[in-house]
C-alpha cells in the first residue's frame, strides 16, 4: 500500500491534521492524479467547519481547485490518459440522465458529487477525478496559476453570464476576495464597467488594479447603495455577490437599477430581507448560481488560457492550511492562496 500527505478534517470547527492516507485506487471511470497546487476556495473553510445544512462526513479531504498530473486510470476510461493535465472541481460528477442533466444544468444534477465535500479533494498529494467531468488543463498555462479558474474562476464567469447584462452595462462585484478579485477581470473583459464593493481598503485597490472604474467600501459608506447609484447614474445593470456577509445581499439588490439582476454566488449561512415591493415594482431579478457546468469551465478557462484573467495568488505548503483558513476567516488573504503539494 502507498501512502500520501493529505490535509484531513476529522472534526469540524477543529484544526485540520496532516496524515498519512492511503493513495487511493482509480475505479472504471475515473483517474488517479498527483497533486501539484491546490487553490484555496472559501467553500473549503466552511466545508471544514460544517457551516451548511448538507454536511460533508468527517474524517474528508477538502479541496477543489487541484491541478495535477494523471497517473493511471481506470480500464473504462477514454477522455483523459496517463500525462495528462487535470483538475478536479466542485461538480466532481453528475447523473447525466435526469431533467438538469439532459438540459444542460448538469451544474444542478440531484445526484451529483461534489470535490472536496462529498469525495475527497485535492488538500492530498493525490486525487481522485472522475474522467468525464475533470476539467482539462489548456497546455502552456502556468500550473499555480490555473488551479483558481477551476473554482473562483468558472463561477464568477458562470454568475456574471446569470446577471443578464450586455456590454457597456454596469455590474457590481461584491465582495473582492478569491472570486471576487477575478470576477472583476473576467466583467472587463466580457465588456462591462464595474463597480466593486468590499470592507476592506486593500481589496478595494486590488479591484481597482484589475480595472473596476467605481470602488466603495461599505464598512466607512453611510449608505453603500446610495453610493454605488450615485457614483453609476441611477444603479447597476447587474450584481454579482460574492461576499461571505449577509449584509452585502441586501445592499446588492438597493444597488441595483430598475429592471436590474443580482446573482447570487456568495454564502454565508444566513438569510437575508427582500423589500417585495420594491422588487416588484422595479421589476428585480434575484438569482441563485453555482460553479459552472464543463462548457462553462472549459470557456472560463479559455479567457485565462489567453491571458485575459490573472489571479493574484501566494504559493505557501499544505502543513499552512490551519494558518490559511484562520487568515481567510479574518478577510486577510488577499486573492487566493495556492497550496504547493511537493512539500
Ligand atoms: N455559488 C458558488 O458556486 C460558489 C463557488 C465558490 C465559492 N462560493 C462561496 O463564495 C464565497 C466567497 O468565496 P471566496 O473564496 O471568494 O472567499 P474570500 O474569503 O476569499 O472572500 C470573501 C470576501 O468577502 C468580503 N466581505 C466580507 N464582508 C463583506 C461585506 N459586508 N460586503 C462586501 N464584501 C464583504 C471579504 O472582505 C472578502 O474580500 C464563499 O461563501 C464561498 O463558499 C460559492
Ligand atoms: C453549495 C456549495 C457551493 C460551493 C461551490 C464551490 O465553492
Ligand atoms: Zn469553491
Ligand atoms: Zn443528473
Amino acid at each position: 500500500m502507498s501512502t500520501m500527505k493529505a490535509a484531513v478534517v476529522h472534526t469540524f470547527a477543529a484544526p485540520l491534521t496532516i496524515d498519512d492516507v492511503e493513495v487511493p485506487t482509480p475505479g472504471p471511470l475515473e483517474a488517479l492524479v498527483k497533486v501539484d497546487y491546490t487553490g484555496v476556495c472559501h467553500t473549503d473553510l466552511h466545508a471544514a467547519h460544517g457551516d451548511w445544512p448538507v454536511k460533508p462526513s468527517p474524517p474528508f479531504v477538502p479541496g477543489h481547485e487541484g491541478v495535477g498530473t494523471v497517473v493511471a486510470v481506470g480500464d473504462q476510461v477514454t477522455r483523459v490518459a496517463v500525462g495528462d493535465k487535470v483538475g478536479n472541481a466542485w461538480l466532481w460528477s453528475a447523473c447525466g440522465e435526469c431533467e438538469y442533466c439532459e438540459t444542460g444544468w448538469e451544474t444542478l444534477c440531484p445526484h451529483q458529487k461534489n470535490g472536496g465535500y462529498s469525495v475527497d479533494g485535492s488538500f492530498g498529494q493525490y486525487m481522485l477525478v472522475d474522467s468525464r467531468y475533470a476539467p482539462i488543463i489548456p497546455e502552456g498555462v502556468e500550473d499555480a496559476a490555473v488551479g483558481p479558474i477551476l473554482c473562483a474562476g468558472v463561477t464568477v464567469y458562470k454568475g456574471l453570464k446569470q446577471t443578464d447584462t450586455q456590454p457597456g452595462e454596469w455590474v457590481l462585484i461584491s465582495g473582492i476576495g478569491g472570486l471576487g478579485h477575478i470576477a472583476v477581470q473576467y466583467a472587463v473583459a466580457m465588456g462591462r464597467r464595474v463597480a466593486a464593493v468590499d470592507v476592506d481598503d486593500d481589496k478595494l485597490a486590488l479591484a481597482r488594479k484589475h480595472g473596476a472604474e467605481v470602488t466603495v467600501n461599505a464598512a466607512t459608506s453611510a449608505d453603500a447603495a446610495a453610493e454605488i447609484q450615485d457614483k453609476t447614474g441611477g444603479g447597476v445593470h447587474g450584481a454579482l455577490v460574492t461576499a461571505v456577509n449577509a449584509h452585502a445581499f441586501p445592499q446588492a439588490v438597493g444597488a441595483l437599477r430598475r429592471g436590474g439582476t443580482v446573482s447570487l454566488v456568495g454564502l454565508p449561512p444566513e438569510k437575508f430581507p427582500l423589500d417585495i415591493f420594491t422588487t416588484v415594482l422595479f421589476g428585480l431579478t434575484v438569482r441563485g448560481s453555482i460553479v459552472g457546468t464543463r462548457k462553462d469551465m472549459a470557456e472560463a478557462l479559455d479567457f485565462f488560457a489567453r491571458g485575459k484573467i490573472t489571479p493574484t495568488y501566494t504559493v505557501r505548503p499544505l502543513s499552512d492550511i490551519n494558518d490559511i483558513f484562520s487568515e481567510m476567516e479574518q478577510g486577510k488573504i488577499d486573492g487566493r492562496v495556492v497550496m504547493d503539494m511537493h512539500s
